[in-house]
């Protein structure tokens, strides 16, 4: 797959999010990349790159060979029907779309063609996600090729389409689980003396500091818990008190009533 024309078909939350990580990435021209929504007043900074926008989704098809569908999951019957005539076996169709199984799109096409399912995060802007990736009936060419687009913009991992539903609780909901834990740090310290920007900045970057921790030291997090818990300290007394408030379990029965919610 040398030359590559990207279309993204739902230039929302996340497609504009996809946009915006490979414009940063440099991995291909701004022109090479097609967004499309049907009110395309939101993607004007994104034409103002270079990327094409337009609502027309079967032309942003036929000028692409990889078709992204970032579309909600009760719109995209809809989607692949308007698009199918363009489809050809020389295209591949990623779908970050939740809880749509790679069985279901095929049966919403009226031919079946090679299908990747991904599940990036928001973080995909600043290629800083994690994307877990589940194919189907691809070539080693196309999937090599899926994993060095989505290495560009973060961390992958090839998973079973079994895990899909959980990889978007985990690493997809994960960013909102994230941003309400540091909300809850930053309420906590402005109560404790800082005014909001700079308890911000704090919560934010020992957050960050944390994650680059285990990621970069491949420790198990309560390792790194005991290098900070002095005995009898304020460390320990804190942690106590946030779990007889049930801070696991809260977590816990949130990502699973999340998961359930998918299906
Ligand atoms: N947001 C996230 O963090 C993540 C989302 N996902 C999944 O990605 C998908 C998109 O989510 P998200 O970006 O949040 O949703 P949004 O609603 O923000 O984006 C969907 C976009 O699709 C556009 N759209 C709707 N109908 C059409 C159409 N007929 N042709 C072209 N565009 C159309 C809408 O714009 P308009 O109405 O102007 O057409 C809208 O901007 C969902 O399936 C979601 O579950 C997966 C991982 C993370
Ligand atoms: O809330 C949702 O349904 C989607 C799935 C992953 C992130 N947002």
């Amino acid at each position: 797959m040398s030359t590559t024309n990207i279309a993204i078909i739902g230039g929302g939350n996340l497609g504009t999010a996809i946009a915006n990580g490979l414009l940063q990435s440099s991995f291909c021209d701004a022109t090479a990349i097609t967004i499309t929504k049907r009110n395309t007043t939101t993607l004007t900074r994104l034409q103002q790159k270079g990327i094409h926008v337009t609502s027309d989704n079967v032309a942003a098809v036929k000028n692409s060979n990889v078709i992204i569908i970032a579309v909600k999951p009760f719109q995209i019957k809809d989607i692949l029907q308007e698009i199918q005539s363009a489809l050809t076996a020389q295209h591949l169709l990623i779908s970050v779309v939740t809880g749509v199984s790679i069985a279901d799109m095929n049966e919403m096409l009226q031919h079946p063609m090679a299908i990747v399912r991904a599940m990036p995060n928001t973080a995909i802007a600043i290629q800083q996600s994690i994307t877990c990736i589940t194919t189907q009936h691809t070539t080693t060419e196309q999937n090599e090729w899926v994993i060095h687009l989505f290495n560009q913009l973060g961390k992958t991992v090839l998973i079973e389409e079994k895990l899909m539903n959980a990889a978007t609780v985990l690493g997809a909901c994960g960013t909102a689980f994230a941003m309400r834990y540091i909300r809850a740090n930053i309420q906590g310290g402005i109560e404790i003396g800082f005014d909001a920007a700079t308890a911000s900045l704090i919560a934010a970057q020992t957050v960050k500091g944390a994650a680059e921790l285990l990621l970069t030291t491949q420790t198990h997090p309560e390792q790194e818990i005991d290098k900070v818990t002095t005995p009898k300290g304020c460390t320990i007394a804190g942690l106590n008190e946030m779990e007889h408030q049930g801070f696991s379990s809260s977590m816990i029965k949130g990502i699973a009533a999340s998961f359930h919610k998918i299906g």
